[in-house]
């Protein structure tokens, strides 16, 4: 009974339901599938795809040193399943779940029609603590806790060898209007981001996570590898638990770490039970908010970094030329590009979704959401980037090696270089040619007129009918430990609810 294993964003074998299940019913041929379209999406970017190479030069090497290399092909993800099916006369596809975007689950339906005209099964798994289907919020922590403790699924003892692939190296894909490689990498092994992070690296962990220095050297940085599966959330979560209970030391920071990785599921299962999301905001209030304010110049500006203002800026360019950004700094660049620049949520999202290595369509989509203020839940976060700069960044020294113009400026001048006297300036200009920007608005100003139009735009709705919409999206999303008890009515759809194989 031969089984097919299509290997999606979770390349490993370590706690792979798919994997094990797989081999326990038959010979495997576990599978990756390039989609050059997917590659096209405006969301995703070359940079990703390096990322993802690597990994699967790694899971390949594990999958042959069990006995079977991995399969690699091009093309609609349908066609080859299909295809792969058929030569290899394969009884069943296993698969983990995917909370992806528009695309992938399209692309995921088409597979699923495909695959049922051949009376093929196609098993799916959870990955995360993320649940398909009806939700009830009420009892979305307890379940999710649960499957979180539940024992690791081992790897398999041996995979017998289906089938050798000729050995080739990876296709180069393209892209006509990419983001651009990385020019400087944190670490592309899991195995040292790991042991680093756990050795030493957590023990500053909460003492670090606002300030962008700090926090690239002390946040774990495992976001890409649990974006692509390289490692498995629920491994990371038990073992973090483990090392909770033997560390009386660092309680507080490997707690805080551990509440993050709850945060990671509960974002994933916003986007699960609404995936519109992606293109609407979720408080249907918003639907062209700001959409008549949106201004080339002040986006082109925020995009590469040139604002004139300099912590954002120096997020923008480590963000350009790294794919990582520690959470504070995204959350700024989002509110500035919203509250500041009037920019609509949505180019804002595919700006970062291409920046982003560890781009998770699940977690991006309500986080922009929130710090664009659209989500009508959450509190509106107008971070101020003077007041951030000089609190996250003291001494300037983040803003200096991100943003070399300003690399000479005096500590007193470096987050206002604009407010500089004439006669610093003149001793200063005389060093170094300086062509930093001017600040694109006007900040005072600017946060003046993005309460305005706040305001003006919620006195266009009924206070009412606003509050009946806030109200859904409490009950679609909000997090409760103890049941809500006004909510008789279950919210239920998935991801546009991927039906079940006889539903088809
Ligand atoms: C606008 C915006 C967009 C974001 N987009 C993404 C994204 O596409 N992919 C992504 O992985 N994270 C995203 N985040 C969340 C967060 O910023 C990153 O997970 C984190 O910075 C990754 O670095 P780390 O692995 O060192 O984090 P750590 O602090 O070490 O956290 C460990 C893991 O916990 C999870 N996590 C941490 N913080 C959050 C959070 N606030 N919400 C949900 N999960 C969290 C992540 O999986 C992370 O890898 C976004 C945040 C914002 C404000």
């Amino acid at each position: 009974m031969r089984q097919l294993v299509w290997f999606k964003r979770d390349l490993r074998i370590d706690d792979h339901a798919p994997l094990y299940e797989a081999a326990r019913q038959g010979a495997v041929l576990p599978v990756y599938i390039i989609e050059p379209d997917y590659w096209q999406q405006p969301d995703t970017s070359l940079r990703q795809w390096h990322f993802i190479k690597a990994s699967l030069q790694r899971l390949d090497q594990e999958l042959t040193k069990l006995g079977q290399p991995l399969i690699i092909e091009v093309g609609p993800a349908s066609h080859v399943l299909l295809a792969l099916c058929q030569k290899f006369q394969i009884c069943q596809v296993h698969s983990h779940e995917e909370t992806g975007n528009l695309w992938t689950y399209q692309r995921d339906l088409a597979v699923a029609r495909a695959l049922k005209r051949q009376s093929i099964p196609w098993r799916q798994y959870r990955q995360f603590a993320v649940l398909r289907g009806s939700v009830n919020r009420d009892h979305w922590q307890r379940e999710t806790d649960t499957w979180l403790k539940e024992p690791l699924v081992p790897r398999p003892a041996r995979l017998p060898l289906l089938h050798e692939p000729d050995p080739k190296p990876l296709p180069e894909l393209t892209r006509s209007r990419d983001i651009g490689a990385c020019i400087q990498r944190f670490d592309a092994l899991l195995t040292t981001t790991y042991d680093s992070f756990f050795r030493n690296r957590h023990q500053h962990y909460l003492r670090s996570i606002g300030k962008p220095a700090a926090s690239a050297e002390h946040s774990s940085r495992l976001s890409p590898f649990l974006a692509y599966g390289e490692l498995s959330l629920r491994q990371l979560f038990q073992d973090t638990q483990l090392k909770l209970q033997h560390s009386a030391a660092n309680r507080a920071n490997l707690s805080a770490f551990l509440s993050r990785l709850r945060w990671h599921c509960h974002f994933i299962q916003k986007f699960e039970t609404e995936p519109a999301i992606e293109f609407l905001p979720m408080h249907s209030g918003f639907i062209g908010f700001r959409e008549d304010s949106f201004e080339p110049h002040r986006y082109s500006s925020w995009c590469t970094g040139h604002t004139g203002y300099p912590l954002i800026d120096a997020c923008m360019r480590a963000l350009l030329a790294t794919g990582w950004l520690h959470f504070r700094g995204r959350a700024m660049l989002a509110s500035f590009a919203s509250y500041y620049l009037g920019l609509p949520w949505r180019p804002i999202a595919l700006h970062l979704a291409k920046c982003f290595i560890d781009y998770e369509p699940g977690i991006h989509y309500p986080q922009i959401q929130m710090q664009c203020g659209v989500t009508g839940i959450n509190v509106n976060r107008m971070y101020n980037p003077v007041k951030q700069s000089k609190e996250r960044d003291p001494s300037g020294s983040y803003i200096r090696y991100w943003v070399p113009e300003l690399a000479t400026v005096p500590t007193s001048w470096i987050h206002t270089p604009w407010l500089m006297p004439g006669s610093v300036r003149q001793r200063f200009a005389s060093l170094v040619s300086y062509n930093y920007p001017a600040p694109i608005v006007d900040p005072d100003a600017a946060i003046k007129s993005a309460r305005h139009a706040l305001l003006q735009w919620k006195e266009k709705l009924d206070p009412i009918d606003w509050q009946v919409r806030k109200q859904q999206v409490i009950e679609k999303h909000a997090s409760r430990r103890r049941p809500h008890r006004h909510v008789t009515t279950k919210v239920s759809t998935r991801q546009i609810g991927l039906p079940g194989f006889e539903d088809l």
